[in-house]
């Protein structure tokens, strides 16, 4: 894309007045040391917008998880920064960084991650519970309705099909209203019209209650959902499609040799 195309596809998602949700600014994360050293993330500057849905993508080993488990507090950076909101995380210690992540942060991973002895209900309201937050009715009732699982509540999660546990997940994600939910690969165990009708959750939820998402994913299907495609590669920036579709996104990977 040259810089006047990107210039026009930021202007036309309004993507250059958008707030930004998490920030990270050179961050460099490097596993191991000496010869065995991986420079899994090598100085990566990058915005997520407020209110928008971001995917990242790019070849096996480029970064994406680490990306997001640093954006997350879930990972420590080398060196850099990684801002959510304006809170620094880099700066925080370890208890105050767990309460970011319990308070401020919803996860939903590829593999639903939800206790088998709690029903879907219990499972929802975990979070809360471990915050000693009451849920705020309406919103529940909301989700659950929007994601429709008012009749899946008192099932325990080996009674639900795996479209219904993700949408447990899901719900749980959204429950607290956190500042950005985090979602890896997570239609990696559906079939494709679970993934569809999930991801099309995702979407709504973005459009209609304003939810910044960022999803790590290898599924160029997946990643039309979004409003914006990051592309990493060698674990730097390597590119970025604003309102991408399944072609574009697997144009720009077949160019980073995917
Ligand atoms: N805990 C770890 N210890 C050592 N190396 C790691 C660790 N986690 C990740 N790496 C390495 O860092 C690099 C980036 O890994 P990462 O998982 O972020 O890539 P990815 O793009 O998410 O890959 P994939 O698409 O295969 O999941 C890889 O070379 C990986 O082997």
């Amino acid at each position: 894309m040259s810089t006047e195309q990107g210039l026009d596809a930021r202007r036309a998602t309004g993507a250059h007045a958008a707030r930004v949700a998490a920030r990270t600014v050179e961050l460099r994360k490097v596993y191991g040391r000496g010869e065995a050293a991986v420079h899994a993330l090598a100085g990566v500057t990058l915005d997520i917008h407020a209110g928008r849905f971001t995917a990242i993508m790019g070849p096996s080993g480029s970064g994406k998880s680490t990306l997001m488990h640093c954006l997350a507090g879930l990972d420590a950076a080398t060196s850099g920064r990684v801002l959510l909101g304006d809170t620094d995380l880099t700066a925080l210690g370890d208890r105050q960084l767990t309460t970011v992540r319990r308070d401020r942060v919803g996860f939903v991973f590829q593999a639903f991650n939800l206790l088998p002895q709690l029903t879907a209900l219990e499972n929802i309201l975990l979070p809360l519970e471990l915050a000693g937050r009451r849920p705020d009715q309406p919103w529940l009732d909301q989700i659950v309705d929007v994601l429709g699982l008012g009749q899946r509540l008192r099932h325990r999660p080996s009674e639900l099909s795996g479209g219904q546990q993700q949408r447990v997940a899901v719900a749980r994600a959204l429950v607290t209203r956190p500042d950005v939910v985090f979602a890896d690969e997570p239609t990696g165990n559906l079939d494709s019209r679970s993934g569809n009708e999930l991801l099309g959750f995702l979407r709504r939820s973005v459009h209609d209650y304003g939810q910044t998402i960022v999803m790590v994913t290898h599924d160029p299907v997946a990643a039309s959902y979004a409003d914006r495609v990051v592309l990493l590669a060698d674990g730097a920036l390597a590119g970025e499609i604003f309102r991408p579709t399944p072609d574009a996104v697997l144009d720009a990977l077949r160019r980073l040799g995917v």
